[in-house]
């Protein structure tokens, strides 16, 4: 199986466990500016696309990352994805018909991702959603990326170049490596950090105006949402960023304009020296806060 037919649309959604779906849903709907449809008193799903869903939060005990959908480019790219994790041993499990009707997702497969044990989720197409994603207070134009610490963050990375056809964009150090879904443009719809444990580290909406980021500092202080990072600009994706914290301390990033790389000829990966200026060049520092809160939900226990 030659691994560049695996290529990916997108990332596609992402998967949470939150203890109070109300509560939360009020929160992404409000504060962060993302489209709550609908649900029931377990499960919400909520869009900034014109797809299903971005996000679905989930009824659970711990705050946590259920999963994350992966949208590919065909039905072809994700059988060339089937077909090499069979190939070195990896299983994949059919989501079934019930559960994919609910998701409104067709052809879909997940892994648990062998170095982490997050659960990946990979499908060929997902529904529109019922009424358009219009902005409120916030232009969100996507779900931009994921992060996650690992214990074996080189493994992690291997895997995902090497069984997933990610590419790296750039690298602070040993400490975070940022990777995209080829041919995804977008410099990072993922990142693997270094950690003790597998976590989550954030959620990323990306926004289409540097006043999106301007006037969230302003809401947020108005709501006593913790800001946890930010404002400040990354050199490596040269977006303007700014963190804060939803109801259970899962972090959450809004960022304004990243890079993008073409399909061929994209520039080689960068590595960024470990010193503060290579996370915020504009000389700010995390709160203890930031990046503290989010297990990684195993399939068995999903
Ligand atoms: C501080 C974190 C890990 C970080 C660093 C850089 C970027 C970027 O280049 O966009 C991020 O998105 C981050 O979340
Ligand atoms: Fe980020």
């Amino acid at each position: 199986m030659n691994i560049d037919q695996i290529r990916y649309k997108r990332l596609g959604y992402v998967a949470l466990t939150v203890t109070d779906p109300a509560r939360s849903l009020a929160f992404y709907r409000d504060i962060v500016g993302v489209h709550a449809f609908e649900g029931d008193q377990d499960t919400v799903f909520l869009c900034c696309s014109d797809r299903h869903h971005d996000l679905m939060l989930s009824r659970g005990a711990t705050p946590a990352l259920k999963r994350i959908g992966w949208e590919m480019e065909s039905p072809e790219a994700l059988a060339a994805l089937v077909a090499h994790m069979g190939e070195i041993g990896v299983s994949m499990f059919p989501v079934d018909a019930a559960e994919a009707s609910l998701l409104r997702i067709s052809n879909a497969y997940r892994m648990s991702e062998p170095t982490t044990g997050a659960t990946f989720e990979f499908y060929s197409a997902m529904e529109k959603a019922p009424q358009a994603y219009t902005p409120t207070h916030t232009n969100v134009s996507r779900l931009g990326h994921v992060v996650l610490s690992s214990p074996r963050k080189s493994e992690t990375e291997k895997f995902l170049l090497e069984h997933m056809n990610f590419r790296i964009s750039d690298q602070i150090g040993p400490i975070v490596t940022f990777m995209r879904c080829f041919p995804n443009p977008l410099h990072h719809s993922f990142g693997v950090g270094h950690g003790d444990a597998s976590k989550l580290g954030h959620i990323n909406f990306m926004v289409t105006d540097v006043d999106d980021i301007g006037r969230a500092n302003n809401r947020m202080k108005r709501n006593s949402v913790p800001i946890v990072y930010g404002p400040g600009r990354h050199p490596t994706s040269n977006s303007v960023f700014f963190y804060f914290l939803d109801p259970d301390g899962i972090t959450v990033e809004y960022s304004f304009g990243m890079e993008e790389f073409p399909e061929e000829g994209a520039r080689e990966p960068r590595m960024f020296p470990l010193v503060p200026e290579s996370f915020d060049s504009w000389g700010g520092s995390p709160e203890a806060t930031f990046s503290k809160v989010g297990d990684v939900e195993t399939l068995t226990s999903a």
